[in-house]
């Protein structure tokens, strides 16, 4: 059973954190995201981390709107999968989300059991009503347009489940 502690990721991280999510953006699971976007991101991430300081998981918490935010880019080492650190992680961006005024969580995945377990549910629908959706097109995010599920991002989106939670 690994020990680990879940924080705010730091700048010093984001080295780590494309390292750990990099076998995983070349299957096609993950969003590839440059180095420059994870600095900017780096407030969205907390990491999973032993006593050691080795960094075995990461994820982000993407506000969408007034009530909605997203998951992204959660991920554990190979190493540590099956022992709680993505659960670990997803609770904490949960309890985060709360804090921050949301009341839904979306995400785009393969992990439909995983996600599952963590009261999100298969969404066929859009989420968001008209006027915010238009509203979001004005968004340069390229996560934004695959929530949108706009046709220049559906070749990244192949085969991946729309879910939201309730929070
Ligand atoms: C929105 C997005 O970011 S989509 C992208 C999601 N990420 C990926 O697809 C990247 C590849 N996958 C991964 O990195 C991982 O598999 C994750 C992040 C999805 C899950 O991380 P893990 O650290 O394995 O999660 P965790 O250990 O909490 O749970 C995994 C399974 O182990 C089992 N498990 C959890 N804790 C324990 C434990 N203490 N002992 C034994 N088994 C356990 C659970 O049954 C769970 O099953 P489930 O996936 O059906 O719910």
């Amino acid at each position: 059973m690994p020990q680990f502690t879940i924080r705010p990721a730091r700048t010093d991280d984001v080295v780590g954190i494309q390292a750990l999510i990099q076998p995983m953006v070349d299957q096609n699971i993950l969003l590839g995201k440059g180095l420059v976007v994870l600095y900017e991101a780096v407030q969205e991430f907390v990491v999973a981390e032993t006593p050691d300081g080795d960094l075995v998981g990461c994820g982000a918490l993407h506000v969408l709107w007034r009530d909605l935010g997203e998951v992204r880019t959660i991920a554990s080492s190979p190493a540590v999968r099956g022992q709680g650190v993505g659960h670990a992680m997803l609770e904490r961006l949960m309890v985060d989300a709360r804090e921050l005024g949301l009341e839904r969580l979306f995400c785009l995945t393969f992990e439909t059991e995983f996600f599952g377990r963590h009261g999100f549910r298969a969404v066929d629908e859009q989420v968001v009503d008209t006027e915010t959706y238009r509203e979001m097109l004005h968004s340069p995010d390229a996560g934004t347009a695959e929530f949108l599920d706009l046709p220049w991002v559906k070749p990244n989106t192949l085969g991946n489940t729309r879910m939201i939670l309730r929070l």
